[in-house]
């Protein structure tokens, strides 16, 4: 058996490192090995500036890869509110100020939408998912997730917008789906699949 690729997974948020890991080991590929953040030295990551999500998960795939020598997936994602032009998209994560303050951004956006009607509650997660292999290939890859935005939240699974983001033909919010379901419809589950072929040929290497 040859020995198997170690694969970096960057991302401090732990909850989307836990969905990345659980959709990657689902997809199967053999002979790549996880490895997180916390299992590397640490090194330093540029602010996430990018105009896109795409621009932001290539910079944290291509700092991670740079600085381990490992090939390294990253992902950068938000949620895009049609009421609010498409925001806050690339400023998810420090959308009332703070950096990664789920209950405060939430509350946010459900206050910035109060006075919208239900038919104009439209929102779509997207995730883009970057891998760079040192010295190779760089690619990345969006996937995306529609669905609307509730009154009020419900749920206690998933992280982030999931209590108030109602998927596409479900009544549930995404945190009262089971982790199973969230990753067979989520905007992540959706661009890593389309890098499983590219892990399959790493893992062949
Ligand atoms: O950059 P890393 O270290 O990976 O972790 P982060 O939490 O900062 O992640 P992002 O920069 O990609 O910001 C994404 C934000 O969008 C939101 N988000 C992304 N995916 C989500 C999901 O599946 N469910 C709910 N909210 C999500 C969540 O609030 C995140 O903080
Ligand atoms: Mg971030």
């Amino acid at each position: 058996m040859p020995e198997p690729v170690r694969l970096l997974v960057a991302s401090r948020n732990t909850k989307k490192l836990k969905e990345l890991r659980r959709v990657l080991e689902a997809a199967g590929v053999s002979g790549i090995d996880l490895v997180g953040l916390n299992e590397v030295p640490e090194f330093p990551e540029a602010p996430e500036t990018g105009a896109t999500f795409e621009d932001n998960a290539l910079a944290k795939a291509r700092d991670g890869a740079a600085a381990t020598g490992l090939p390294c997936v990253a992902d950068d994602s938000g949620l895009e509110v049609d009421a609010l032009n498409g925001m806050p998209g690339v400023l998810s994560a420090r959308w009332s100020g703070g950096h990664g303050d789920d209950a405060a951004n939430t509350s946010l956006v459900l206050a910035q939408l109060s006075d919208v009607p239900d038919g104009r509650r439209g929102a779509a997660f997207v995730s883009a998912c970057a891998l760079v292999v040192p010295g190779g290939a760089e690619r990345v890859v969006r996937g995306s997730w529609p669905g609307a935005i509730a009154r009020e939240p419900r749920g206690d699974g998933g992280f982030g917008y999931d209590p108030v983001f109602v998927p596409e033909g479900e009544r549930r919010s995404a945190a009262e789906l089971t982790p199973e379901e969230k990753d067979a419809a989520s905007h992540r589950g959706r661009a890593l699949a389309q890098l499983v072929p590219d892990l399959a040929a790493l893992a062949a290497r």
